[in-house]
Parts: C-alpha cells; structure tokens; sequence
C-alpha cells in the first residue's frame, strides 16, 4: 500500500497547484482564526474551485461554533472535516460530512480508548501536544509512542519533513501522512521545492514498506 498524503494550512492557488502537481491526495484548508494559516470563506471557495476529481478538499476546525461549520459547508466543497480541538464524537457527527478526529499526544494519552470513542469517523490523525498550541506546531513526538495495531489506520502529523517523512513512514507505517509547517517557505506560504522534496520522500519510505 502506497502512504497517502495531505497538505494543509494552504492559503494561495499556486501553493494548491503545486500540492496537486506533485501528487497529494489531499488539502487542507484552516478554519481557526488564531492560526497564522487560517483562510476566509471565500478564498477557501476559491482554493477548491479547480480542484481535479480524486483530490480531497479536507477542511480543518479548532472548537468551533457548530454554526461556522454549518455556514462554511454551504459555501465550500468540503470533502472531509478534521477536527484538530476538544470536539466530542457527537459534535464531530452532526454535520452529516465524513470526518477525522485529530488528537494531540499528551501525556498520558489512551490511544486504544480514543479510537473506540471516535470509532464512527473516518480516522483519527495524531499530532505533537504543546500545551496552548491547537496544532500545527511544527515538532514531532516519539512515534514509539503510538500503539502497533494501530500504525496502519492512522494519519500521522507533527514536524513532519522532506528530511524525516521516509523515516517516519518505515518506522510508523502509517496510512497517512499530514505535513503543514515542514514544506512552508514562511507561515502559510508554501514552498514548491519543498513539496516536491516531501512527496520524494513519501514515496522513498514506501519502498520501505
Ligand atoms: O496549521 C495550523 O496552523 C493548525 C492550527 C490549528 C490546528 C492544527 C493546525 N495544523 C495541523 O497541525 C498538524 C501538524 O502540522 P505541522 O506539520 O507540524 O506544521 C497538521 O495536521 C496540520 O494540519
């Protein structure tokens, strides 16, 4: 099986255009107002616009209002919710959209029952904890930390990088993997050698496969 990958906290069309050139499965658009990455409604409706057929427009939330979701699903094509704050299995479910739950590893963290409580989504993503930092932090955790029956169906994310991803896919053998910070040039701005060089190392981790 090949790893698939997502490229989130894109902001500009040409950043999309390159993601797509270079073979993501899917984007990710950030909802969160505090994220340096966030997008309005209408640049968001404008990033998705061209989008070809098999790549997937994810939109990304933090806590929010079940409103700001309801509004931003009637105005953008959003394929699949990740949902990267506190949300419950019950809130993630309301808005009849496939999602993912994604979770921070903290201290302590009980991925096995995690798993059982978020069953009715589509996966769950799993990502660096810094405490009063919602995600996309930049820095990866010990991925030793994450249980073996669950590598396969998981997305993993956190400071993930052309220069570590083919490593983390041997070591973790996930069924995704989620980069933001790692192929940006400057918060939000995409760097396209840098996607290419990402993409190059997914694919050198599968032959590890
Ligand atoms: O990208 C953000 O600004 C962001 C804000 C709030 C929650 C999640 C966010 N991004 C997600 O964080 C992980 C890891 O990102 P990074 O590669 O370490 O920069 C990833 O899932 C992003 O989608």
């Amino acid at each position: 099986m090949r790893t698939r990958v997502k490229i989130c906290g894109l902001t500009r069309l040409l950043d999309v255009e390159a993601a797509v050139a270079a073979g993501t499965d899917a984007i990710g658009l950030v909802f969160h107002p505090d994220s340096p990455r966030a997008v309005s409604i209408e640049q968001a409706r404008g990033l998705c616009q061209h989008l070809p057929p098999f790549v997937t427009a994810v939109g990304l939330f933090v806590d929010a209002d079940p409103e700001q979701v309801r509004e931003t699903l009637r105005q953008v094509p959003l394929e699949l919710l990740q949902f990267h704050g506190e949300e419950s299995p019950e809130y993630c479910a309301a808005f009849g959209r496939r999602w993912i739950k994604a979770l921070r590893m903290r201290p302590g963290i009980e991925l096995e029952a995690a798993r059982a409580r978020y069953g009715a989504g589509a996966g769950l993503l799993l990502d660096t904890y810094r405490a009063g930092v919602a995600g996309g932090t930049g820095e990866r955790f010990d991925w030793a930390r994450i249980p073996p029956p669950l590598r396969a169906e998981i997305v993993l994310a956190g400071g993930l990088a052309p220069d570590n991803v083919a490593a983390a896919i041997a070591a973790v053998r996930p069924f995704g993997v989620d980069v933001s910070g790692g192929v940006e040039a400057t918060r939000g701005v995409k760097n396209h050698a840098k996607i290419s060089a990402f993409m190059t190392g997914v694919r050198d981790g599968d032959r590890c496969r």
